[in-house]
């Protein structure tokens, strides 16, 4: 299993010259008039075949990385007829895409992707019907995830209906102690009373489990791992082993925060940190992103808003998480971020404090951040770190007022930081504040799952 996803198999990659990759393109039973006008380092024989396409010219065909699986295909499109074209070749399905942005372009980028492999793991998505479990395929989608196969889990409810993925139709099984048999990677977010019922099945199962939700985050023996701040956490963890395992995938808040105060933390050591949340509404599922619409409609129709979810108005207001309230008077997401933090800091003696707030936002978080640093670090230094810190951009203009917004960082893999200035209530360079987005779905939780499944691979 070593090395998986980063063999390509020969059949599917050739390196044959240029000429040659014409004589096989002019032999192509299709509709198509295919000209190449660009030499090709390296030509894919094999996917071509079969294929029908009219009227394209390819204009280059790149490999931008090793570890995507990901071809660039250039072309000349002056008709698409269709805005997704699929074929196989060699057992494997490619996809052509035109990216979402290029509807009639003269001259469009394609990825081809080659996910689907024989020589991938195979992996389970338990509670794929669920706001977690749909990100957890589109992300698998985006990063050309390799798999050979993939099995849909979800609740009895769901169990026969048909989803498709990578245009293919796949039937959701309902999820049984049965369900790991031959997987190699799980990547669970079902709840945490159903990690902890069928994790440890998988885990026996021999099946890597990527586990969103708290059941297994506080187990000293389970890695809990954000894979640009701790991925030493999981490096005994090896695909292929034979021996399954769990892995815990931080609380989405606790994830976005750190992100950001990571990399301020290596430089100066962070002693104390003060969080406050505005939390989106895909934090507590998809039910609850329906209930913020449809209560959003109600009040600005005059009608009183229906209230499943949450015991009280959440349009056009918000209030205390709603995470049980502890005899300490935290809520539990915020003692999960003063845990999970010393946890994956290794730092038990780190000060975090946290009030953790629902506000009326469809998918991101926003978070203020205080910090106090046992070295200095003034604020245009941390500018510079946060700048070049992997998985986050910093958006802090002062000038135009433009900081980071929960709506700019939706859907986008990244963590946007702003508001980057001393704390006055400190003294000399000691502290910082910033403010912080990110996608909870995303970042916050089936991103941050995936990149832990790809340093499996
Ligand atoms: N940072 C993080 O790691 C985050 C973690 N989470 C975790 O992910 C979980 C899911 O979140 P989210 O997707 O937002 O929730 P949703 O409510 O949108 O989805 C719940 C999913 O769980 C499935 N499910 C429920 N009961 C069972 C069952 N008995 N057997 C199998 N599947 C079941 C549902 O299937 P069905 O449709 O059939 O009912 C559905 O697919 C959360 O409970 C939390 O633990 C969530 C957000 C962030
Ligand atoms: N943090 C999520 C809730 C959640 O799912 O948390 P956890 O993964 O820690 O159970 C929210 O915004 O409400």
């Amino acid at each position: 299993m070593q090395g998986r996803g980063r063999s390509f198999s020969n059949s599917l990659l050739s390196t044959s010259n240029n000429s040659a990759a014409v004589s096989r393109l002019s032999t192509q039973p299709s509709a198509a008039s295919l000209s190449l006008s660009l030499s090709l380092s390296l030509v894919y024989t094999e996917i071509l075949t079969g294929l029908v396409f009219s009227n394209l010219n390819f204009t280059s065909l790149s490999k931008p990385s090793l570890c995507t699986s990901e071809f660039l295909l250039t072309m000349k499109a002056p008709t698409i007829a269709h805005s997704r074209h699929q074929f196989l070749s060699g057992g494997a399905t490619f996809s052509l895409r035109p990216k979402p942005n290029l509807h009639r372009p003269t001259s469009a980028t394609f990825t081809v992707r080659m996910s689907l492999r024989e020589d991938a793991p195979s992996l389970a998505v338990v509670g794929v019907t669920g706001a977690v479990g749909q990100e957890f395929l589109s992300v698998l989608s985006d990063r050309s995830f390799p798999y050979r196969s993939i099995r849909m889990l979800a609740s009895k409810r769901s169990a026969g209906k048909h989803l498709t993925f990578e245009d293919k139709d796949y039937v959701i099984e309902e999820l049984t102690p049965e369900s790991f048999k031959g997987i190699d990677i799980a990547l669970f977010s079902a709840g945490g009373s159903i990690s902890k019922q069928f994790g440890p099945i998988a885990a026996d199962c021999g099946s890597i489990v990527v586990d969103n939700s708290s059941a297994f985050r506080m187990d000293e023996n389970v890695p809990l791992v954000i894979p640009e701040v701790n991925p030493h956490a999981m490096a005994h963890i090896k695909l292929g082993s034979g021996k399954g395992a769990l892995i815990a995938n931080p609380n989405c808040s606790t994830i976005i925060c750190l992100m950001a105060a990571t990399p301020l933390h290596r430089h100066a050591k962070v002693l104390r940190m003060v969080v406050s949340t505005y939390q989106a509404a895909s934090g507590a599922g998809a039910a609850a992103m329906e209930e913020l619409e449809q209560q959003t409609r109600e009040v600005l129709e005059g009608k009183e808003p229906t209230c499943n979810i949450f015991k009280q108005q959440y349009a056009f207001n918000l209030f205390s998480h709603n995470a049980p309230v502890l005899s300490n008077g935290y809520n539990e997401e915020e003692m999960k971020l003063v845990k999970e933090t010393r946890k994956i800091w290794n730092d038990m003696n780190v000060k975090v404090t946290a009030t953790c707030i629902r506000v009326p936002v469809m998918r991101a978080h926003a978070e203020s951040v205080n910090l106090q640093f046992e070295k200095p670090l003034d604020e245009d230094a941390a500018r510079e770190i946060l700048k070049n810190a992997a998985g986050v951009v910093v958006i802090d203009d002062r000038a135009s007022n433009h900081f980071p917004t929960p709506l700019e960082v939706s859907n986008k893999d990244d963590v946007a930081v702003g508001r980057i200035r001393r704390d006055v209530s400190q003294d000399g360079n000691f502290g910082l504040d910033v403010f912080v987005c990110g996608d909870q779905i995303r970042k916050g939780a089936a991103l941050n799952a995936i990149q832990i499944a790809e340093m499996l691979l």
